[in-house]
């Protein structure tokens, strides 16, 4: 892979590309005078706050700097796009060039001696130190980290992004509002650190119904305040057209924040990018009008630096997302049903058609939603199915680490000579 100029943000849309290589121009080392001056310990600091580098200058004391300590030759940059055998890292908006990765990172990820596991390799948004322009030789400690199950016959659980500190759960007021999918995503992306936001697009739309849609996410929105403080779920509802609606979005576009989009094709993620940079440019797809659904153009992983001094991250692994297995339903929305549940007759009720089920109760009482219950249903067994796979996968690790933690062996399994 042999790149030059200017790549960063990188777009496969040669169209959205061209937008912006000339957009990443005009942003370029912006220097935020707000911040009070300071030594330049770190050379160029403004143009890596620009793309989310979490401090005004050098960092505090503590690992980052140890690391830094540690490297003195090396340079911070942020990794825009993951590769095999390689990453593309940026340093400023308008510089973004492929590196080498550590050679262990490039083989097999384990857990065994001399592998490295996955989750201790950079993906996109991670900080690393990089040598003579060229190679990674250090990986920055994370503020946070999305991750996400791995389809397969073996259990997986990929990295998806890290360094992020709000979810833009996108979501149209249209043919395509859908409670469920965003019950969805807020369960599948419970990271620390990470804000998850509910942002309703197209409330300028004649048909949309704000106070209907709210109404259907008013147990999401609750139900994340009473369960854990640091997981509320805000809901903004904008037109993602007009800069002064979508100011409601500033407390979460800060400078030095990163934030992901996600959201289905057509729901305005494009569009809300657009005004939210300032500037109606970047191509977005027609949405046909019988299904609501706009078609798929958005393929590309990218980094997008905003004039708040923000970023954005918008990267494909956030388009599928599947449990690890490791999620609490209780803190991914669903507090208040798993508090009734306590209250179904049998212990291991399955809601179904047990006799004294608190939930079926409750939705012939009309308190609870009978699609929110099937939801929830679904979305536990997904999750329990993935946990019952890692925890075999942790009692395969644990095997192969040796003998005296075999679970489940019998005596007769001690007969081997080592
Ligand atoms: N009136 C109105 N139209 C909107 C709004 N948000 C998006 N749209 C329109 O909806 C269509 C789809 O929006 P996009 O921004 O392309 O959607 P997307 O989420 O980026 O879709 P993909 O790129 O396919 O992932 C476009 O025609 C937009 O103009 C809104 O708030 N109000
Ligand atoms: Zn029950």
């Amino acid at each position: 892979m042999s790149r030059c100029g200017p790549l960063f943000p990188v777009a496969k849309n040669p169209a959205r590309r061209a937008y912006l290589s000339r957009q990443s121009a005009a942003h370029a080392l912006e220097s935020r005078h707000d911040d009070p001056p300071r030594p330049r310990l770190i050379p160029a600091a403004n143009a890596l706050r620009a793309i989310g580098w979490p401090w005004v200058g050098a960092p505090g004391p503590g690992p980052w700097a140890d690391a830094m300590a540690a490297h003195p030759q090396a340079r911070p940059a942020r990794v825009i796009e993951q590769h095999r055998s390689g990453y593309v890292v940026a340093d400023a908006t308008d510089r973004a060039f492929p590196v080498e990765s550590l050679p262990e990172w490039q083989r097999p990820s384990g857990y065994r001696k001399g592998r490295i596991a996955a989750e201790d390799r950079p993906v996109v948004g991670d900080w690393v130190l990089v040598e003579e322009g060229k190679r990674i030789v250090a990986l920055l400690p994370r503020r946070s980290a999305i991750k996400r199950g791995v389809a397969g016959e073996h259990y997986g659980q990929q990295l998806i992004a890290a360094n992020i500190d709000a979810m833009l759960i996108v979501c149209g007021l249209d043919g395509d509002f859908n409670p469920r999918r965003i019950e969805r995503y807020l369960l599948l992306v419970q990271a620390e650190g990470v804000a998850p936001v509910v942002v309703l697009t197209k409330a300028d739309l004649p048909g949309a119904d704000v106070d209907a849609a709210l109404a259907a996410l008013a147990g999401i929105a609750t139900q994340h305040a009473s369960t854990s403080g640091s997981a509320n779920a805000a809901v903004v509802v904008v037109n993602a057209k007009d800069p002064a609606s979508v100011a409601a979005l500033d407390p979460w576009l800060s400078p030095g924040a990163t934030a992901v989009l996600v959201g289905s094709s057509g729901a305005g993620k494009s569009t809300l990018t657009n005004t939210l940079l300032g500037a109606e440019k970047m191509k977005t797809a027609q949405v046909r009008e019988h299904d609501a659904r706009g078609r798929h153009t958005t393929t590309y992983r990218a980094l997008i630096a905003l004039p708040s001094g923000a970023c954005l991250i918008d990267t494909p692994g956030m388009r599928e997302l599947k449990p690890t297995g490791e999620e609490a339903m209780a803190d991914g929305g669903f507090g208040d049903i798993e508090a009734l549940a306590q209250q179904c007759r049998f212990r291991d009720c399955r809601h179904q058609r047990e006799p004294g089920c608190a939930l079926r109760a409750a939705v012939e009482a009309g308190t609870l939603d009978a699609a929110r219950l099937a939801n929830y249903l679904k979305l536990r067994d997904e999750v329990a199915g993935a946990a019952d796979r890692l925890a075999s996968r942790l009692a395969q690790q644990a095997e192969t680490r040796g003998p005296g933690r075999k679970p489940g062996k019998g005596p007769g399994d001690r007969s081997g000579r080592h």
